[in-house]
């Protein structure tokens, strides 16, 4: 039986904005504006200038924008070393999923298993240049896996096309760990997401899209959105 992913096999597909790119002085409207715009996750960038060279936002503005985002998930993306000691304070203030990346944890297993302790959703985080081998013993520990398609640190960035057969891998592997019973894991890409390249990066396998520039940077978010949904159902009904 083959293990490759047919398009009919993946989950529905899900629009994350980034709120990187938003307005931070209305963050609140920001976020209630692009939920009613159609996103289904609020992607949640934290960066600590110390593992990656910028610096954002933390569990207060998390807390504050909790209120907003209603029902909508919170997926907290972070870019900080060391990472245990944030865990609790984003689960507390309302993070539903919280990822990190496996070079920023001494015990990665233990890192995974404190989110879910916490009440969240447990993601493992793949720069480019990360070999896929930091999942080989955590599978059943994983809710999310999320491939970086830049460099983190920045918003606005291009697409590495490396990203695609990267993509195809892990949908391999995560459909085969479902195939033997496994729980099921997201397979979400993070930078350089546009209505442009979002077909090719579906049909390699993945089902949630963290977009920033691309929607945040538009006037109509509605309009960015309903563009990359559109293109998604083209790859879909093209590989159907
Ligand atoms: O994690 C990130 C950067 O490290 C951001 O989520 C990402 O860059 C989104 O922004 P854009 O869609 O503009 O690339
Ligand atoms: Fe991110």
């Amino acid at each position: 039986m083959s293990v490759i992913a047919t398009p009919q096999s993946l989950p529905p597909a899900r629009i994350a904005p980034s709120i990187l790119s938003a307005d931070f002085a209305c963050l609140g409207e920001e976020v209630r504006n692009v939920l009613a715009a159609g996103a289904d996750w609020i992607h949640f960038d934290v960066m600590d200038n110390h593992f990656v060279p910028n610096l954002t936002i933390g569990p207060m503005v998390c807390e504050a924008i909790r209120p907003h985002v209603g029902q909508a998930p919170i997926d907290v993306h972070l870019m900080v070393e060391p990472v245990d000691a944030l865990v609790p304070m984003f689960a507390k203030a309302g993070a539903s999923l919280i990822s990190f990346h496996p070079e920023a944890s001494r015990h990665v297993d233990r890192t995974l298993s404190l989110i879910r302790d916490h009440g969240c959703q447990a993601g493992l985080v793949f720069n480019p240049a990360t070999p896929l081998d930091w999942m080989d013993h955590v599978m059943d520990k994983l809710d999310l896996v999320l491939l970086m398609s830049v460099n983190p640190g920045f918003g606005g960035q291009k697409f590495l096309p490396s990203t695609l057969p990267k993509l195809r891998a892990v949908r391999q592997r995560i459909d085969q760990w479902m195939q033997q019973g496994g729980q099921p894991i997201a397979l979400e890409v993070d930078g350089g997401v546009k209505a442009d390249n979002i077909a090719e990066i579906r049909a390699a396998g993945a089902d949630t899209f963290v977009a920033g520039s691309a929607i945040f940077g538009q006037s109509d978010y509605a309009a960015s959105i309903s563009a990359m949904r559109a293109e998604i159902l083209k790859a879909d009904s093209l590989q159907a």
